[in-house]
Order: structure tokens, then C-alpha cells, then sequence
């Protein structure tokens, strides 16, 4: 498994402190000059859920495990990187290996902090990292599509399935637009397909507004032109300080909680910031639970019983033969599984079950 978040922006715009204090590390080396990352950093999250919490108590669980995603911190594109400038062909390529982009916005104002364009325009620059991505999509898929069509043709099955969607996206592209905006309603086989391009502005973007310790609870004259920019897009915003965050991530929990009370923030940033980056890889969460774990798990939506159990283990996907299935709010309205069961709601679901984000289950399987 491992679903990736690609950490994505312009140089020194704060995209390894967010890193470090996302991973509570210091793995990423951050400092004010650009291109301080030259090799992605990845690193496991765990996703914060308070159902998890809850179903521990309820079960009585020893041990509670949340589920987990990936942030890669990449290094920073600058303008002409899909023509190799400053790198650009490795760090698009890093790009490329991700699920979902985390575009790092800069919205906040320190001369004694150097933007490569020499001013504060997080729209501007928003532009600028997508240009380059658009742009190297361009080139790739221009040059795919001229193969294509001679494969197609000559009634090349593959080629036949590829090229309408190639098509669509050639001309999205040319009209300046990123790719991404198929992804509206797609139809699941259409879905396959796009991801088989494995283009960069097919990936759902999430905009990270970096702003000054001050601006954390409110957000800024930035931050807003943004979510104004996003909004229009469809896409989400997430307002963060990288500087709070990476601070609070060093502090003990105690301390965390009133260094949050203090600078008038409810829960740390980060918290909204992984779950926005879960919802935009379009996961959902089941849940496993008993008196010696409680534990979620992650599957991409639309994932059926069987590739459930696979997550967990490649047996119980192989050996898979029924899944008893209670929905959350059911367990914990009824207080646990014996009461779920008496109830009548845990249900025995088969191969073809799609599972529904929330669902306590427990797996029968052959070995
Ligand atoms: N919200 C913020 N307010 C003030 N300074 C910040 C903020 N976020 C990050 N910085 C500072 O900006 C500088 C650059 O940060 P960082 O190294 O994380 O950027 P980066 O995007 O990873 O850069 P690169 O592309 O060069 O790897 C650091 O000095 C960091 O402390
Ligand atoms: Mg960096």
C-alpha cells in the first residue's frame, strides 16, 4: 500500500519545516536559502480519528494503532523546470511517484527570508509551479499521443482504450488547464486509465497557505486571495503556520495544548492538514477491534471486503470467505460488538461488499 502525499511548491516557501513537523522529526533539513532539498524525505503520519478512541474504550483495547499515510517533502520547482531548470526534470519525476500534490503556498511576509521572485504572491506563484507542471505534461503526453495514434491504427487494443483519454487531456492542457478537472464524476475504468498516464496535473491538489505565527487562527490578505483561488477551482485550502507547527511538534503534549490555547488555535494545524490530505487520496477507514488492539486501517474508496482483509493480511484476502461488518456508529450507539450482534447489526457480508468509511469488521477466513 502506502498512499503519498507530495509535498509541492516553490523554493523556501517553508515545505520541510511543515515536513519535520508533520513526521515530528527533524529529518528534513530546513533552512532560509532555496533549494535546501535536493532528495525527497518521506516519512509515515498517523492520521488522527477520535473514532478510534472511542472504539478502544468501548472494546476495552490494550493497545490502539491509528492508520497511516505518507508525506514526501520534495525539493522546490522553480520557473523553466519542466525545461530542466534548476533540476526540474528529477524533482517533476519525484512528483511523479506521488498520489495526491500538497501545494505549499508562501503567505508570509519576512524580508529576512528570500523568495525566489523576490516578492510575496502566493497566487502568482501558485501559477508558476502549476505552469511547469502543465507544461511537462505537455511535452509528455504530445509526444505519447504521436505513437498512439500510429498504434491505434493499427488496431492496438491498449492504444484504442488510451487515446480518447490522451485526447482529452491534450486539449485541456493546451487550453492552459491541468488535467485534474476530469477527474469531476469520472467513471472508475475512465479513473484507471487517467492514473495509467501517471500525469502530474491529474493529481488532486490541496493548497497549504504558510503564514506568520500571528496569522494562524485567522489566516491573512494571502491566505484569502488563495482560498478565493481554490475555491474557484474546487480545491481545498488549509491554513497553516510551518513555524507553529514545527515548534508545537517538539513540545510534550501538556505544553503543546496550551502553546495552542495561547496563540488561539483549537488543535494543531497539522491535524486538519493530514486529514485533508487523507480525504484528497480519496481513502476511508475501517476499523479492527478486540481486547488487544484497537486499530484502523486504510482503503482506497470503493474497495470491496476482500481487499479490506488484504490490507491487513495477504492470507485473509486469498482465504477471504465472510466479513462480520458493523457500522460505527451502530457500535458505538450499542456499546461493542455483543450488543451490536444481539441487536441484529452485525451483518455478514461477502466478496462483493463495498466497505463504507466506519466500519468495524471482522474478518473469516481459510488458510
Ligand atoms: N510560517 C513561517 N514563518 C516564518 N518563517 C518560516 C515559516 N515557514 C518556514 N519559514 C522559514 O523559511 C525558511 C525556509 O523553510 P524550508 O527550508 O522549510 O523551505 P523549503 O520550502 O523546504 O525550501 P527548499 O525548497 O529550499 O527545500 C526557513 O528559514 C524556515 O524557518
Ligand atoms: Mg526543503
Amino acid at each position: 500500500m502506502g498512499f503519498k502525499c507530495g509535498i509541492v511548491g516553490l523554493p523556501n516557501v517553508g515545505k520541510s519545516t511543515l515536513f519535520n513537523a508533520l513526521t515530528k522529526t527533524a529529518a528534513a533539513q530546513a533552512a532560509n536559502y532555496p533549494f535546501c532539498t535536493i532528495e525527497p524525505n518521506t516519512g509515515e503520519v498517523a492520521v488522527p480519528d477520535p473514532r478510534l478512541k472511542k472504539i478502544a474504550q468501548i472494546a476495552s483495547s490494550k493497545e490502539v494503532v491509528p492508520t497511516r499515510i505518507s508525506f514526501v517533502d520534495i525539493a522546490g520547482l522553480v520557473r523553466g523546470a519542466s525545461k530542466g531548470e534548476g533540476l526540474g526534470n528529477q524533482f517533476l519525476a519525484n512528483i511523479r511517484e506521488v498520489d495526491a500534490i500538497v501545494h505549499v503556498l508562501r503567505c508570509f511576509e519576512d524580508d529576512d527570508i528570500t523568495h525566489v521572485e523576490g516578492r510575496v504572491d502566493p497566487v502568482a506563484d501558485a501559477e508558476t509551479v502549476e505552469t511547469e507542471l502543465m507544461l511537462s505534461d505537455l511535452e509528455s503526453l504530445e509526444r505519447r499521443t504521436t505513437q498512439m495514434r500510429k498504434r491505434a491504427t493499427g488496431k492496438d487494443k491498449e492504444a484504442q482504450t488510451l487515446l480518447p483519454m490522451m485526447d482529452e487531456a491534450l486539449k485541456l492542457l493546451q487550453d492552459g488547464k491541468p488535467v485534474r478537472l476530469l477527474l469531476d464524476g469520472i467513471a472508475a475504468e475512465d479513473l484507471k486509465i487517467l492514473r495509467s498516464l501517471n500525469l502530474l496535473t491529474s493529481k488532486p491538489v490541496l493548497y497549504v497557505c504558510n503564514v506568520a505565527e500571528g496569522d494562524a487562527a485567522e489566516g491573512n490578505e494571502h491566505s484569502a486571495k488563495v482560498q478565493e483561488m481554490a475555491a474557484a477551482q474546487g480545491a481545498k485550502t488549509v491554513v497553516i503556520s510551518a513555524a507553529i507547527e514545527a515548534e508545537v511538534a517538539q513540545l510534550a503534549d501538556e505544553e503543546a495544548a496550551e502553546y495552542l490555547d495561547a496563540m488561539g488555535l483549537e488543535e494543531p494545524g497539522l491535524d486538519r492538514l493530514i486529514r485533508a490530505g487523507y480525504e484528497l487520496l480519496d481513502l476511508i477507514t475501517f476499523f479492527t477491534a478486540g481486547p488487544k488492539e484497537a486499530r484502523a486501517w486504510t482503503v482506497a474508496k470503493g474497495s470491496k471486503a476482500p481487499q479490506a482483509a488484504g490490507v491487513i493480511h495477504t492470507d485473509f484476502e486469498r482465504g477471504f470467505i465472510r466479513a462480520q461488518t458493523i457500522a460505527y456508529d451502530d457500535y458505538v450507539t450499542l456499546g461493542g460488538e455483543t450488543a451490536a450482534r444481539d441487536a441484529g447489526k452485525a451483518r455478514d457480508e461477502g466478496k462483493e461488499y463495498v466497505v463504507a468509511d466506519g466500519d468495524v469488521m471482522l474478518f473469516k477466513f481459510n488458510t
